[in-house]
């Protein structure tokens, strides 16, 4: 269970998360839509004990973020927008070194490793610098650390960023799985089509503002628009902007 209430979150004058209000239940993928620069990746920070509000309380599986951020990490499991990784290691040395900083058993750590490997098809890249792989295959590295301690909670800033469809597919299915077994799930990601599949429900993020939520049929009964890219644009102010520009675009060229 995720508990957010009346978050903020300033950077100097910018007020990135401006007094926002969600929950996300056990066994719920909820799925945090909204536009470049509207607060998505520093509220997920937030929720994974990587940055402090500014105000406001985060209680992430019963623990306050502000009281025990560390406690927080170890709840959950958090792939960040752009993985940070060492370049110099190869995947099994990241792999370990995540295992021994989280405690992990060692057969433990490598049972889950052997399966999240296979699941991710990398079995060939694990002797490799990750510093040499490819986009997606180092998104891959990310999200397999992400899963070893076997987390409560995972927040995935577009955590299929890079993902061929077989693994995204791979991807979905497994957050299927976790949400039967009654994980907390919070996902951003640009890709609308993606949501309207996996998030049980959203909310649309906007000048660090949550401006509606609910399922996407809510959204979109809601909006009275077919899809939910048409209920995005609406309710963003992007739709007349988007017309313009495409008639600008058609005019010119
Ligand atoms: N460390 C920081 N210092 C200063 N400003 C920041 C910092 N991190 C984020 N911001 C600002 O906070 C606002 C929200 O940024 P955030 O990264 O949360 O947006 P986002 O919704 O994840 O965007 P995107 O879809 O582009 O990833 C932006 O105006 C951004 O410039």
């Amino acid at each position: 269970m995720i508990e957010v209430e009346n978050l903020t979150k300033s950077f100097g004058p910018t007020r990135a998360v401006n007094g926002i209000t969600f929950t996300v239940g056990d066994g719920e993928i909820y799925g945090l839509l909204g536009p470049n620069g509207s607060g998505k990746s520093t509220t997920m920070k937030i929720l994974a004990g990587i940055l402090g509000p500014t105000s406001g309380r985060v209680v992430v599986g019963g623990v306050d973020v502000s009281q025990d951020p560390r406690r927080v990490k170890e709840i959950t499991g958090y792939v960040p927008e752009t993985p940070v990784l060492y370049e110099s290691l190869t995947p099994v040395e990241f792999f370990n070194f995540v295992g021994s900083v989280r405690g992990i058993p060692r057969e433990e750590l490598q049972e889950r490793v052997e399966t999240l490997v296979r699941a991710f098809g990398i079995g060939s890249y694990l002797g490799e610098m990750i510093g040499s792989l490819s986009f997606g295959t180092r998104q891959k590295v990310s999200l397999i650390a992400a899963m070893l301690h076997d987390p409560r909670v995972l927040i995935l800033d577009e955590a299929m960023n890079g993902l061929d469809p077989k693994s995204a597919r791979i991807l979905r299915e497994l957050l299927l799985q976790f949400r039967e077994e009654g994980r907390s799930i919070v996902f951003s990601t640009h890709v609308l089509a993606l949501a309207e599949t996996i998030c049980d429900r959203v909310g649309v993020i906007y000048n660090g503002e949550i401006i509606s939520e609910g399922t996407v049929e809510q959204l979109k009964e809601f909006a009275h628009e077919e899809s939910l890219e048409d209920v995005f644009l609406k309710l963003t102010e992007s739709q007349d902007e988007v017309s313009s520009i495409v008639r600008a675009l058609k005019n010119a060229l």
